[in-house]
């Protein structure tokens, strides 16, 4: 276990236009759905002795949607690209001084265990990252200080960061690797069982 901490950047957009793909709810009610999610995943990635956490995005859209958790928020400055976000964020956050490193964990994990997140950590050698439950996205992406970010989020993103040299980590960290983008990875998440949060806004919907 090092010492230093990673800067871990969690992203986070206005609830009201987030998770199109989920069929729940009315817009509202997703968007509280969406709001207990990322705070699901916060708390749990905020637990993690290996990360200080920042979130990213709009500080007066998140201003509700984060609820009590005390987390800072950087700017999001990606004019819609997720990727210049994030990049742009590690650029202000890099100048801290004795950093492990940058890394980004998405905000759609509401069953994260802590344990998980530190496992990934321990088990990363260089730039590293964890590939979502169906092997086609990318739920943390991890890069050791002296490495670039060089954030490939979006559709076909595993394959984007190993094509970019990054190491797909194959530990189970199972909780990392439940997001939830549509009503089956909803389903499946309940079933694995979520934080408190999402479980709270889920019983009132399902
Ligand atoms: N700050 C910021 N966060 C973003 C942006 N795009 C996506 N995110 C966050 O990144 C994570 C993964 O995003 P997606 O699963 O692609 O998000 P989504 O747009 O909410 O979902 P769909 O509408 O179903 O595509 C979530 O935590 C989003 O809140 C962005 O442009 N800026
Ligand atoms: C942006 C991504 O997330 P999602 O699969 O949640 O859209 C990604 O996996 O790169």
């Amino acid at each position: 276990m090092t010492t230093r901490r990673y800067a871990l950047l969690i992203p986070v957009k206005d609830a009201r236009s987030a998770k199109t793909r989920l069929g729940v709810g009315d817009g509202g009610q997703r968007a509280r759905l969406m709001a207990a999610f990322a705070q699901d995943s916060i708390a749990a990635a905020a637990a993690s002795p290996w990360v200080s956490v920042y979130v990213v995005g709009d500080p007066d859209a998140l201003a509700d949607q984060l609820g009590d958790l005390g987390v800072p928020v950087l700017p999001d400055e990606g004019g819609g690209s997720l990727n210049r976000a994030l990049e742009r964020a590690a650029v202000r956050i890099s100048a801290q001084p004795d950093l492990a490193g940058v890394a980004v964990m998405l905000a759609d994990l509401p069953c994260l265990r802590t344990a998980d997140l530190d496992s990934a950590f321990a088990a990363a050698r260089g730039r590293a990252y964890v590939a979502d439950a169906e092997g086609s996205g990318t739920t943390l992406l991890i890069a050791p200080a002296g490495t670039p970010l060089d954030p490939r989020f979006g559709a076909g993103s595993a394959a984007a960061h190993a094509a970019s040299g990054a190491e797909g980590l194959t530990g189970e960290l199972s909780s990392l690797r439940q997001d939830v983008d549509t009503t089956d990875d909803l389903e499946a998440a309940l079933r694995f069982g979520v934080g408190v949060r999402t479980a709270q806004v889920a019983s009132s919907l399902l």
